[in-house]
């Protein structure tokens, strides 16, 4: 048998994921599925290289904290190939339910195989201590603190922390960042009908059902884009900007950051229903190619532009309805992006915070006197919520602050920083943590 003969193949699609991610700042849900198909592992060896790669780049920050106790050199000294190859096993010791002599000699294997024999050494005597506690007690002896122990950065616990206003359900916070999420399915109004798609109603959009199992792809409304993968709290979201109250005239829409187009289609679906239609704006040539895919054979829809959202090509108070759905950190959507949480920096606030501010300006003037903007981020960080807002609403007399939990079926427990705006919670609502805030223009 060859050396590489013996290296796990879904071992080894998950070692080419980390690479990937830390090397070439590739996205995990992006590549994965390209990695599985070219080594051909379907099934029960997919589902294991994708917890075994998502996880182990979610728990990293544990991971790192555990093996700096178990190497005697700083961890920036081992080699990046190895350092991965023993977070990998770490997670399978830690996490899953592999028995740790399979956990050790699998990884002992791929770092063999792929670094030499020196290093595999090395890696067996690292995973053999890890392999002494299990994760509790690796906690209490290395994680002292909630960044380390739930593997979050801490400036991003802080911010969290701040948003949910103390420390009371950070841990579920923390702890639901850590699951992936259920695939949720939007039945597209007049397009498909829930019914027809397979699994259980959601509890909070009319439109949603949580996906039984298997790959949504598959799903024949899926396929012909009737119905999509859509997260429950972002299809609350295109719904309370479709159900604003608004007098006069409601014919115009516009979605001024539509990429990749999630909302926007299911925004014209409900447009369609009402004679209206949407013009869905985004400013990335690439990304604005995806939402003509995404709306593709929908009806309520007047065009896809490629355009600059603080300086789009339309006259003012033209829409009588915006829908804002701003680019922001991601915070709040943790859970369904096992990297993002690394990558994100602090440094990259102050930026965001000024194009937020500047695109729900740029919105209120696309709004006719009587028209409602609905302001939304996928983040629950207060700058890019609160203050953005409060900083438009100072800035301006033409604009006040509404109610946008009247705009949602019932929902508990989802009051927002300011009154009238609604903050949704992965460990409250099952959703990712979606900001919203309905602004009416004078
Ligand atoms: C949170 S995403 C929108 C997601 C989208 N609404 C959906 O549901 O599929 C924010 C989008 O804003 C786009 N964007 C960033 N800066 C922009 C600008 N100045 N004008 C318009 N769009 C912008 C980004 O490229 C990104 O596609």
């Amino acid at each position: 048998m060859s050396r590489r003969a013996r290296v796990d193949p879904a071992r080894l699609v998950a070692f080419e994921v980390l690479k990937a991610v830390r090397v070439d700042d590739a996205y995990t849900n992006l590549v994965l599925p390209s990695l599985l198909r070219r080594h051909g592992l379907t099934g029960r060896d997919a589902a294991f290289a994708t917890e075994l790669a998502s996880g182990t780049i979610r728990w990293r920050g544990l991971y790192d904290a555990v093996l700096a106790a178990c190497v005697d050199r700083s961890l920036a000294k081992v080699e990046s190939k190895v350092l991965d190859a023993l977070r990998l096993g770490t997670h399978q010791l830690l996490a899953m339910r592999v028995p740790s002599h399979a956990a050790i000699s699998t990884t002992v294997d791929l770092v063999r195989d792929r670094v030499g024999a020196g290093a595999a050494g090395f890696a067996n005597a690292v995973l053999r201590q890890v392999s002494q506690h299990d994760r509790t007690a690796w906690v209490a002896r290395v994680a002292p603190d909630p960044a380390t122990a739930w593997s979050h950065p801490g400036w991003v616990v802080d911010e969290l922390r701040a948003a949910l206003g103390g420390d009371e359900e950070l841990a579920a916070l923390l702890a639901a960042d850590n699951e992936p999420p259920r695939v949720t399915l939007v039945a597209r109004p007049g397009r498909a009908d829930r019914g027809e798609l397979p699994g259980e109603p959601t509890a909070l959009s009319p439109y949603g059902v949580v996906l039984a199992g298997g790959d949504p792809g598959q799903v024949p409304a899926v396929a012909d884009g009737r119905a999509g993968v859509q997260d429950e709290g972002s299809q609350l979201v295109a719904i309370a900007a479709a159900a604003a109250p608004v007098a006069g005239p409601d014919a115009r829409w516009l979605d001024l950051c539509a990429g990749p187009g999630g909302k926007a289609a299911l925004l014209a679906a409900l447009a369609a229903e009402r004679g209206a239609s949407v013009v869905a704006s985004e400013r990335q040539p690439h990304r604005a190619g995806l939402v003509r895919n995404a709306l593709a054979g929908a009806a309520g829809v007047t065009g896809v532009v490629a355009a600059d959202g603080t300086a789009a090509p339309y006259r003012p108070a033209t829409f009588d309805r915006v829908l804002v759905d701003a680019p922001c950190t991601g915070l709040g959507a943790l859970r369904r992006r096992p990297e993002a949480r690394w990558r994100r920096r602090p440094a990259d606030l102050p930026g965001l915070v000024e194009l937020q501010r500047r695109l729900l300006t740029a919105a209120v003037e696309l709004a006719r006197p009587g028209g409602v903007v609905l302001y939304a981020t996928c983040s629950p960080v207060l700058a890019e919520t609160r203050d953005v807002v409060q900083a438009v609403l100072a800035a301006r007399d033409d604009v006040a602050l509404e109610d946008a939990g009247d705009l949602l079926p019932p929902v508990a427990d989802a009051a927002g920083p300011l009154p009238g705006t609604v903050q949704l919670w992965p460990h409250r609502h099952a959703t990712d943590a979606m900001f919203l805030a309905l602004l009416r223009r004078r």
